[in-house]
C-alpha cells in the first residue's frame, strides 16, 4: 500500500546537543487518523515540522503525500493542509475573507473558491458569523475557523497539532465528530498530535507513542491495550475478608490472576473479566464472603502510556 506519510529513521539534534530525534519512523496511510502522542519534550512537534517542511533533519528520510520532503518541499506544502498550535488567522479579516484568502494563496480559481468557502462555513457551522470579524469570535469558533482554513485547497494530508486544546467540552465534541468525518468522508490522511488520550482512542485508526525522540509503542489503540492482556477486575467486599481464606477461594476460580487484596477491596486480572466474574462472585458467596460491588475494566490507554512512557500521562 502507498502511504500518505512516511517517515523512515529520521534523527535530529539542536544546536547545544540536544537529541530531538533518535530514528523515528512511522506511515500514515490514506483515509486514517494517526495518532502521535508522547510527553512533553518527546519529539512531537520536530516531527511535524519535518513533515511539513519547516525543519531539515539531519538525516533519514520523509515522504509526504508521495514527495520526497527534502528534495521536493514546495510540491509537499501544496498537498498538505497545517493545523498550527498558534493560530494562523488575521484577527482583523472576517471569517470569509480569512478563508478567500487562504484560497487565493493556493491558486483555488474564484468560481470554485467562492463555493469551497460557502461549504467549509456550512460545515464548521459558522456561516452565521462569516462575515464578522474574528477578532470577536468565541475560541472555539476561531479553532474551527483554523480548521476550515487548511482544508481550503482539498490538502491530501492534514497535520494537526493539538487540535483542541484550550476548548471546553463541547468544542471538543464537535472537533472530534469533524475529524472523524474528513478521515472518512474525503479520504485524507490526518496526523495528530494530542496531549489527550482519550481523542487518541476515540479518533486515531493508529497511534504512536514518542518518547526519547523514537516510537517506544505503536498500532491500533486496541493492540495496544490489549499488550496490557486482559480486564481488570476489581471486587468491593462487605466487610474486610480473612485474607487467607479468601485467597484460597479465589485461586480456585479459573481465569484470575495476579490477585491482590487492600482492606475490602480485591483485585485481579482476567484473559475475559466478564466471564471470570460470576464464578469468582459465587465461589466467595458460598464461602460466606458478601460482595457489595463489582468492576471490570478494560485497560485504558493510560496504562498503555505508563508501561511504555514510564510515567504517569499528564494532560
Ligand atoms: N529550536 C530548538 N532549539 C533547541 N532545542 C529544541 C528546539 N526545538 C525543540 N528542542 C528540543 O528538542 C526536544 C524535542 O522537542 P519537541 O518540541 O519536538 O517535543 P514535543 O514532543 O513536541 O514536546 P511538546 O509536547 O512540549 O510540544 C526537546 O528536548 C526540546 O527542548
Amino acid at each position: 500500500m502507498s502511504h500518505a506519510v512516511t517517515a523512515d529513521d529520521l534523527r535530529k539534534s539542536y544546536p547545544g546537543g540536544v537529541r530531538a530525534l533518535d530514528g523515528l519512523s512511522l506511515d500514515v496511510r490514506p483515509g486514517e487518523v494517526f495518532g502521535l502522542l508522547g510527553p512533553n519534550g518527546a519529539g512531537k512537534s520536530t516531527t511535524v515540522k519535518i513533515l511539513t517542511t519547516l525543519a531539515r533533519p539531519d538525516s533519514g528520510r520523509a515522504e509526504v503525500a508521495g514527495h520526497d520532503v527534502l528534495r521536493h518541499p514546495e510540491r509537499v506544502r501544496r498537498e498538505i493542509g497545517v493545523v498550527a498550535q498558534r493560530s494562523a488567522l488575521d484577527p482583523m479579516g472576517s471569517g470569509r475573507e480569512n478563508l478567500t484568502l487562504q484560497g487565493r494563496l493556493f491558486g483555488v480559481r474564484a468560481t470554485a473558491l467562492r463555493r469551497r468557502v460557502d461549504d467549509l462555513l456550512e460545515r464548521f457551522d459558522l456561516t452565521g458569523a462569516a462575515d464578522r470579524v474574528v477578532r470577536g469570535w468565541s475560541g472555539g469558533m476561531q479553532r474551527r475557523l483554523d480548521v476550515a482554513l487548511a482544508l481550503v485547497h482539498r490538502p491530501g494530508v492534514l497535520f494537526l497539532d493539538e487540535p483542541t486544546t484550550g476548548l471546553d467540552p463541547e468544542g471538543r465534541a464537535a472537533m472530534w465528530a469533524e475529524i472523524g468525518r474528513l478521515a472518512a468522508g474525503e479520504s485524507m490522511a490526518i496526523l495528530l498530535t494530542t496531549h489527550y488520550l482519550d481523542e487518541a482512542d476515540r479518533l486515531a485508526a493508529r497511534l504512536a507513542i514518542v518518547d526519547g525522540g523514537r516510537v517506544v509503542a505503536h498500532g491500533t489503540p486496541e493492540q495496544l491495550k490489549e499488550e496490557l492482556r486482559g480486564d481488570a477486575v476489581h471486587l468491593e467486599l462487605r466487610q474486610p475478608p480473612d485474607e487467607p481464606t479468601a485467597r484460597q477461594v479465589i485461586a480456585l476460580v479459573a481465569g484470575l490472576r495476579e490477585v491482590a487484596f487492600d482492606g475490602r477491596r480485591l483485585s485481579a486480572r482476567a484473559d475475559d473479566g466478564a466471564a471470570a466474574v460470576p464464578a469468582a462472585l459465587a465461589a466467595l458467596e458460598s464461602a460466606g464472603i458478601g460482595v457489595a460491588a463489582v468492576t471490570v475494566a478494560r485497560p485504558s490507554l493510560d496504562d498503555v502510556y505508563l508501561r511504555h512512557a514510564g510515567r504517569r500521562y499528564a494532560a
